[in-house]
């Protein structure tokens, strides 16, 4: 591929034969799969021995479908692998992991759960490890990683090779340095903009309450224009994904949805009915958002307008992969302009307006509104609120935390933060009427050393000095 080696130059092996870390980064799409497989591949074939590799992912899906690669890639070398997620088997996956697979795939929480409690396998002999969305494995975001990282990097060898690989590598790259330490080889493919050419980007602003009759339009649209079609829609809750799952069922659409309050056998069959097409919809969190490779899709739709322009790269990079061409649509409502002009500047690439027909919209905004009521109160008297907590809850104990003692914890922080800020307003607001006063003051004295007789201009003052310290 077009890129550029940064910094240094050379490859990524040195004349010495020596590996260098190496960080690529490339658009959604462009194969970064493949170009860490191969490689690897291709050492494993000259000194084959198990635990050879591992591969640490943000997603459970993402984990399953970069195993697929290594499999099919690998097959004709007899390579073993495992997988290691969260939602599945623990004991199963541990007898996996003691058969010593030549390459493990696995999300950072539940390989640090192994690691911690497990001494069955090792990964000390490990010649590679592969961070793949590497900058989202270092975000604390939702997911935090960084303590799960920590147990896994203390686990591996000194003497690996790290690989770093993302579309969106550049804004965390000081991070991500200090773990690709051995002389990091960088790798950008060159563009000026930094979402494929072969994507199509509009925008449609659309008033909050009436998003739902735009999405349903858009949808009907394109069921009635084109014969083999599929979508994925990003919303930006679990609770929306359902609702909206719910809503669109209601219409008869064929949709399915994927979020993170979902059972993984759940989650892993509605990916797979997705795929195979027996659903045309997707409607998904960002828990899809990243890595995910699904040919068929041609229309991604934002439901919410990205909050982070690198979020806003990776939903839409779910279409127009390896050089097909895709349509990307973002509802916009009016407290969202600021999000779309912050993608632009970041995309390089101006988002044109997509239009519609208002008419069509309005004559299916009253059905579509009282819809979603309807499936609102459905879901209000399911527990699925109730079920949020449960899981947060759970996850907590897997964490080895109290849940009971954090939320206290948690709610004695929010009052030290409060207390703390509202500390902070008042001595800022000292300061201020501090300032004034002094400048009142000063300007007294000067008034008073040019004419002594301005004390009749006193009442001014305050004014006056307001002007000076706002101008
Ligand atoms: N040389 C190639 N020729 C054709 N197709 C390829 C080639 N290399 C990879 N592909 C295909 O391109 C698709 C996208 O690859 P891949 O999923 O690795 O993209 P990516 O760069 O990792 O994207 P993302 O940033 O979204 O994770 C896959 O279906 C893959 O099989």
């Amino acid at each position: 591929p077009e890129g550029r080696p940064v910094p240094g130059g050379g490859g990524c092996v040195e004349a010495t034969g020596v590996c260098r870390d190496c960080m690529g980064c490339a658009k959604t799409g462009s194969g970064k799969t493949a170009a860490f497989v191969l490689p690897i591949l291709q050492k494993l074939s000259e000194d084959p021995y198990g635990i050879f590799c591992l591969v640490v992912t943000p997603t459970r899906e993402l984990a399953y479908q970069i195993a697929e690669q290594f499999r099919v890639l690998g097959k004709p070398l007899g390579l073993k692998d495992c997988i290691i997620v969260g939602g599945m088997d623990m004991v199963a996956q541990a007898l996996e992991l003691s058969r010593k697979p030549h390459v493990v795939i696995a999300t950072p929480g539940r390989l640090a759960d192994h690691l911690r409690s497990s001494n069955t396998f090792s990964l000390r002999k490990i010649k590679f490890l592969v961070l793949d969305e590497a900058d989202r494995l270092l975000e604390q975001g939702c997911t935090d990683f960084t303590k799960d990282l920590e147990v896994i990097l203390g686990a591996v060898p000194a003497t690996r090779q790290t690989l770093l690989f993302s579309a969106t590598l550049t804004d965390t790259l000081n991070e991500l340095k200090s773990l690709a330490m051995n002389k990091p080889f960088f790798w950008e493919s060159q563009a000026e903009v930094r979402t494929v050419d072969e994507l199509v980007q509009r925008y449609l602003l659309v008033p909050e309450k009436v998003k739902d009759a735009y999405l349903v339009h858009l949808i009907q649209t394109f069921q009635d224009e084109h014969e083999d079609w599929s979508i994925i829609i990003f919303t930006s809750t679990c609770k929306d994904c359902q609702i909206l799952n719910m809503m669109l069922k209601q219409f008869n659409f064929p949709s399915v949805a994927l979020h993170s309050m979902m059972k993984q056998k759940q989650r892993f069959a509605a990916l797979a009915k997705f795929k195979s097409s027996v659903f045309k919809i997707l409607i998904a969190t960002d828990v899809a958002s990243r890595g995910l490779d699904i040919p068929t899709v041609q229309v991604v739709i934002n439901h919410n307008t990205p909050g982070l322009p690198k979020i806003y790269i990776h939903r839409v990079g779910r279409t127009a992969r390896a050089g097909r061409h895709g349509l990307a649509i973002t509802l916009v409502t009016q407290y969202d302009i600021h999000l779309v002009h912050a993608i632009e500047e970041q995309i390089k690439t101006k988002l044109q307006e997509f239009s519609v027909e208002e008419r069509a919209v309005l004559s299916i905004l009253t059905q579509v509104n009282v819809t979603r009521r309807e499936c609102e109160i459905k879901l209000e008297a399911t527990d699925f609120d109730e079920k949020k907590e449960i899981n947060k809850r759970k996850q907590m104990i897997l964490e080895g935390k109290d849940p009971d003692l954090e939320a206290k914890r948690k709610a004695e922080l929010a009052k030290i933060k409060k207390k703390n800020k509202q500390f902070r307003a008042r001595v800022q607001q000292t300061l201020q009427e501090k300032k004034q006063l002094q400048l009142k003051r000063k300007l007294q004295k000067k008034l008073d050393s040019k004419n002594p007789d301005s004390s009749h201009l006193g009442p001014w003052l305050p004014g006056l000095a307001g002007c000076v310290l706002r101008g």
